[in-house]
């Protein structure tokens, strides 16, 4: 198995936050994790990226338990990208994690320019972090962690901190990262930010209750969150959004 992880169980002050989880990820997956406020999304992606250790249970990356230098194969990026944002210019706050794990100066410098390509700000390279837009700074922040090249990225709700055009543009990003074959697992309570997710795992008080289809999953929901458009319409109209299109243009 690609990354997995066994049995994961954490407390806050003996209160149980996660309880007995255990999941499987392959590679180039892209995955929405869903649950209401409290339900313990941001605790377990932490966990499986090394950010905390949990009480219980193992991460296993490519057949090898979790250290510190396989860690470095999983990013993580926060809600609020001014939480990540630490350099004076643009280029230089990606450059931060590379120095940190001692990446040649030449090396850097092509990495730099390549995430910046990826996320599509190379015009911005000297700019100060600061005069960038919200869209434009959470760009910065999944570019800094492009540029250590991961192979699974963990978003926690990058778009929430966005307006409508911002969505759209981290968005585009995600799906540059999937379509580069990343594994994406991204919280969100956003359901556009999941429209082409290939699997939802749903969390309810620390636990797994739903790990699979999309559709099905918005389908037969009882948590009290927002349901996507073309659900929707097929739940309550029966009918898909091209067939509805049709009705109408008949
Ligand atoms: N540093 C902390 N100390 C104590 N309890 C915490 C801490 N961080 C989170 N918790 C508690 O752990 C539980 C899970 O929180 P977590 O942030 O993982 O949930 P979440 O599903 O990501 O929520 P949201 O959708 O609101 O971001 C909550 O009950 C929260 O109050």
């Amino acid at each position: 198995m690609f990354f997995e992880c066994k049995n994961i169980e954490f407390d806050y002050n003996e209160n149980k936050i996660l309880k007995n989880i255990s999941l499987e990820f392959k590679k180039g997956e892209f995955v929405g994790l869903v649950g209401d406020n409290g339900s313990g999304k941001s605790t377990l992606m932490k966990i499986l990226s090394g950010i905390y250790e949990p009480k219980n249970g193992k991460i296993i990356y490519e057949n090898e338990e979790l250290n510190i230098k396989n860690r470095t194969k999983i990013g993580y990026v926060f809600q609020n990208p001014e939480n990540q944002i630490v350099g004076v210019t643009v280029d230089e706050d990606i450059a931060f994690g590379l120095e940190n794990t001692g990446v040649p100066r030449e090396e850097m410098i092509k990495k730099i320019k390549w995430a910046l390509d990826v996320v599509g700000l190379n015009e911005k390279e000297k700019a100060d972090p600061n005069t960038l837009s919200g869209g434009q700074k959470q760009r910065l922040a999944i570019a800094s962690i492009v540029a250590m090249d991961p192979s699974i990225i963990f978003m926690d709700e990058p778009t929430t901190m966005l307006d409508p055009k911002g969505r759209l543009e981290v968005y585009k990003v995600i799906k540059k990262l999937v379509n580069m074959g990343k594994t994406i697992i991204i919280a969100s309570h956003h359901a556009p930010d999941l429209n082409e997710v290939d699997r939802i795992i749903g969390l309810k008080n620390g636990k797994v209750i739903y790990d699979g289809n999309r559709d099905k999953f918005y389908m037969n929901t009882k948590m009290a969150i927002e349901i996507p458009f073309d659900i929707k319409l097929k739940k309550f109209l029966n009918k898909s959004y091209d067939e509805l299109v049709e009705e109408i243009c008949q």
